[in-house]
């Protein structure tokens, strides 16, 4: 097998809804939402619509075998799920597989009953799962109905899903996400047992019968995340994010239950090519601990920010008293939303994970941070800033240049804002990194409103600025004259 890069690929190993909005369709489209590609084992057949399933075909097991030898020959597999397995002999097929590839990052969703009540797995099917399936997973996501057969204890609350998933885990199953949809009540609970670790995720219920294939779309997004390198813990939750964010807008196709519209968490504007200049040439660098921890300060300069005409916000969070991961997880998607309002890139410094989680635009790091080998690696979709404080860190990364949106040179200037930078280079050394390089040159430290006509003039594309926003009292003004700076230049 070839020895390049491959991008992170996941397999579903279920049934085909003709109506797509359940099964592998809906897998498939959460995949590409989650922008990992994604592979079938088509495991049979269903005739099916919105209304219900008219009729259900299990393929032979040597064809579910052959899609398996196909598909482990020449793709790695990072993640997979399996949906509709239909009956015993099919359970069996996929658990030797699984066993015969070595396949990791399994999510088994237990699907039983279709939402219209027709059987998708039969008793010995489930027998076969609990005893024979299950062990090869990672992880198994039933819903109440699912959780009741698998545990053999009748479920009417949290307190019963929690022991109902104790009692799975018994079966063999290390992780279980028991996912409470088909409870009554204001709120969804969906509960987790990692190990020995548990948390309750809730959502708003949404009152609408268009909610078809909510919990193969649930699974399938896990293990998107997990083939992107996300641990279990997050990758559940930002799936719980995304299921919250996709049900109340759902997709009036068809006169039932109707479906989820798989690509709205979708960021259109991302994209690598469509990228002008202009899009990346005034970057605001900002962080709670550059406006003393308050954060509705730091929205509202964000925002006014991007109004006023900054093109990047850079979401940096470093110090002694950064606030916790949770934390800078809301932060990065509030400024997301704010970002995404304006047309502005949203790039996060450092952490790869706020990136993917957070659907930010771009990565930002530093030389001591993550490789780019390594994003590229984990988040294709991911544009990256690097940033270059002398010519042998630029010899350094010439070959990751390739991969990169731009390179963040400097401080140009010496710059009170970052307490561990480099000695300054200046205009001079500015130009020097310029002649060298065919990537945009974004300028940083201690530019403002004085100097940057100077900056632009020594060669800069575009510049990155901190207490220039922070301390201006008149932002707008100040963003003003970046932006004619630029022009003249
Ligand atoms: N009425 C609802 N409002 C909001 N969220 C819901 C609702 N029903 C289900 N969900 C969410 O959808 C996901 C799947 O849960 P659910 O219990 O519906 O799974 P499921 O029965 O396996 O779905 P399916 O029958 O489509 O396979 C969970 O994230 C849950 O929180
Ligand atoms: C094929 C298929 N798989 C799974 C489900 C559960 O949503 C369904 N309705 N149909
Ligand atoms: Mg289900």
């Amino acid at each position: 097998m070839s020895e390049k890069r491959q991008y992170p690929t996941v397999l579903t190993i279920a049934g085909s809804d003709s109506g797509g909005g359940a099964g592998l369709q809906a897998d498939m489209k959460t995949m590409q939402a989650f922008e990992v590609f994604s592979t079938c084992v088509v495991v049979g057949l269903t005739a099916q619509n919105t209304l219900g399933v008219q009729g259900a075909y299990p393929a032979d097991e040597s064809v579910v075998r052959a899609q398996f030898e196909s598909i482990m020959a020449d793709f790695e597999i990072r993640a997979a799920k399996t949906g509709a397995l239909f009956d015993e002999r099919r359970v069996k097929e996929v658990a030797k597989n699984v066993s015969r590839y070595k396949i990791k990052n399994l999510v088994v969703d237990p699907v039983m009953v279709a939402k219209g009540g027709a059987p998708l797995l039969d008793e010995d099917g489930v027998r076969t799962m609990k005893e024979d399936l299950l062990k090869r997973a990672l992880l198994v996501t039933p819903n109440i109905p699912e959780a009741e057969l698998l545990s053999g204890m009748s479920i009417g609350n949290l307190e019963e899903m929690k022991k109902a998933a104790s009692k799975i885990q018994a079966l063999g199953v290390p992780n279980v996400l028991v996912k409470g949809g088909h409870l009554a009540g204001e709120k969804v609970y969906n509960f987790a047992l990692l190990g020995s670790e548990t948390f309750v995720l809730t959502g708003e219920k949404v009152n609408t019968a268009r909610k078809h294939g909510t919990g193969d779309t649930l699974s399938a997004a896990i293990i998107s995340l997990l083939a992107k390198g996300c641990s279990l813990k997050s990758a559940i939750i930002a799936a719980n994010d995304y299921m919250n964010a996709i049900l109340p807008q759902p997709l009036f196709t068809g006169h039932g239950h109707g479906s989820l519209n798989h690509g709205l968490w979708k960021n259109p504007e991302k994209v690598r090519e469509s990228l002008t200049g202009e899009s990346l040439s005034r970057q605001l660098v900002i962080g709670l601990g550059n406006v003393q921890y308050d954060e509705q300060k730091l929205l509202g300069l964000v925002e006014e920010a991007c109004q006023a005409g900054m093109t990047v916000v850079q979401y940096r969070e470093k110090g002694e008293k950064r606030v916790d991961f949770e934390k800078r997880l809301e932060i990065a998607r509030k400024l997301k939303g704010l970002c995404a309002a304006y047309g502005v890139l949203l790039f996060i410094d450092d952490d790869v994970d706020l990136a993917i989680l957070s659907k930010a635009d771009g990565v930002h790091v530093g030389q001591d941070d993550t490789s780019v080998e390594a994003i590229v690696e984990r988040a294709p979709e991911l544009l990256i800033g690097l940033s270059i404080s002398t010519m042998q860190e630029l010899e350094k990364s010439k070959k990751d240049l390739a991969q990169i949106t731009y390179i963040g040179v400097g401080p140009v200037y010496e710059t009170t804002t970052k307490t561990d930078a480099k000695p300054a280079i200046g205009l001079e050394g500015l130009k020097a990194i310029k002649n060298q390089v065919k990537v945009p040159v974004i300028a940083i430290g201690g530019i403002n409103e004085e100097n940057a006509v100077a900056v632009y003039s020594a060669g800069a594309d575009g510049l990155a600025v901190i207490s220039a926003i922070t301390n201006s009292d008149h932002l707008i003004e100040t963003v003003k004259k970046l932006i004619k700076h630029g022009e003249a230049t």
